[in-house]
């Protein structure tokens, strides 16, 4: 039995990629959830539309995951401190997690490992990033994913246990490359919306991403990251993804920005996590604490903490004095 925690979107499609080789157990914090999980084998709430296989169950029990080896984390990172903290009385000691999360957290400006070095020193930890929409993992479309570990037999352990002909696994060991990627991709990603409700050329969507590229790569080797993972699946991968599907939620509420609705009424109106609007404001921290040039992820915090228009962002982007490509 495999444990998952968070039975939000990506948590319960990720769920199906589990249960084809094990049963799963879902832990939801709302009982609605769990009941719909339970009784009609779908997520009414967060994956409408999707049948579950049988062997995915629910519960609103954290006593139950003392019983659990394996562990998946699916929670909006901002969260992970808070559930982390709750689950830690039921965890077994050498508990292995793998972590679905894409983001930094604010109130330190560490990234998910180091949360988990922090609070569960003898947890063994991998984390999961790719070009990976849930619902189309769900609907069992090709696609493929990397799992980072710093130890190889932990991410070849989760690579066995979750690569299928539909879901190919990778395996690296660049823990910070990848938590990195799948990070920052999300705030370029509201960038790239923006454009697109700007309706600016495919020329500035291609500039866009590839500007938006060079800058996580700054922050990533700055952090101790390898270059080629930023090429890999969790980097360029997941960040075309983003930058150019309306099925990304952090696009979307570019777009919708663009379109002039407030930060609370895209929130509603996606009703799920948008990342990047809380990785901007640590993207923004962490690139003046270390000195790395992040001028998009800096514009895209100054229009969330309305510190500036979209057309300030835009003027100050375009104006930048004349640079060489990599520096
Ligand atoms: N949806 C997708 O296609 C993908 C999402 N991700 C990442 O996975 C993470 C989760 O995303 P989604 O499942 O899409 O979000 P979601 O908003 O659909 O679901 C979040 C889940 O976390 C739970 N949660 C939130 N705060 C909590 C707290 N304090 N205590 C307990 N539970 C809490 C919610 O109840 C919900 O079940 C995010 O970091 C996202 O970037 C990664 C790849 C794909
Ligand atoms: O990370 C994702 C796909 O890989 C999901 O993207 P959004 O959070 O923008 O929907």
């Amino acid at each position: 039995m495999i444990g998952v925690i968070g039975a939000g979107t990506w948590g319960t499609s990720f769920s199906t990629v589990i249960a084809n080789r094990s049963d799963v157990m879902l832990f939801a914090r709302d009982e609605e959830v769990v009941n719909s999980i339970n009784s009609l084998h779908e997520n009414l709430k967060y994956l409408k539309g999707i049948k579950l296989p049988l062997n995915v169950f629910a519960t609103s029990d954290r006593k139950l995951i003392s019983k659990i080896e394996d562990v998946v984390f699916s929670v909006p990172v901002q969260s992970i401190r808070q559930v982390i903290d709750d689950f830690r009385p039921f965890f077994k000691e050498s508990v292995r997690i793998l972590n679905l999360g894409k983001g930094i957290e604010i109130s330190t400006l560490k990234r998910v490992s180091e949360i988990f070095k922090e609070l569960l020193p003898t947890s063994r930890y991998s984390v999961l990033s790719g070009p990976n929409f849930a619902r189309e993992v769900a609907l069992k479309e090709f696609c493929a994913t990397v799992v980072a570990s710093e130890h190889e037999d932990e991410s070849e352990y989760w690579q066995k246990l979750l690569i299928y002909p539909y879901f190919r696994v990778y395996t690296t060991d660049d823990v910070v490359g990848v938590e990195i990627s799948g990070g920052l991709k999300n705030v370029i990603a509201i960038a790239a919306g923006v454009v697109k409700g700007l309706k600016y050329g495919d020329n500035s969507k291609a500039a866009l991403i590839t500007r938006g590229l060079a800058e996580i790569t700054r922050l990533g080797l700055k952090l101790g990251a390898r270059q080629e993972t930023f090429f890999g699946l969790s980097g360029v991968g997941d960040l075309l993804l983003s930058c150019t599907s309306f099925q990304s939620r952090n696009f979307r509420a570019g777009v919708l920005l663009a379109e002039g609705y407030s930060l609370d009424d895209i929130k509603k109106r996606l009703g799920s996590i948008i990342e990047g609007i809380y990785t901007s404001e640590a993207a923004f921290k962490l690139s003046k604490k270390l000195g790395v040039d992040m001028p998009i992820a800096q514009q895209v915090f100054a229009i969330i903490n309305k510190e500036a228009s979209i057309k300030d962002a835009i003027d100050l982007l375009t104006s930048r004095k004349p640079l060489k490509e990599f520096y």
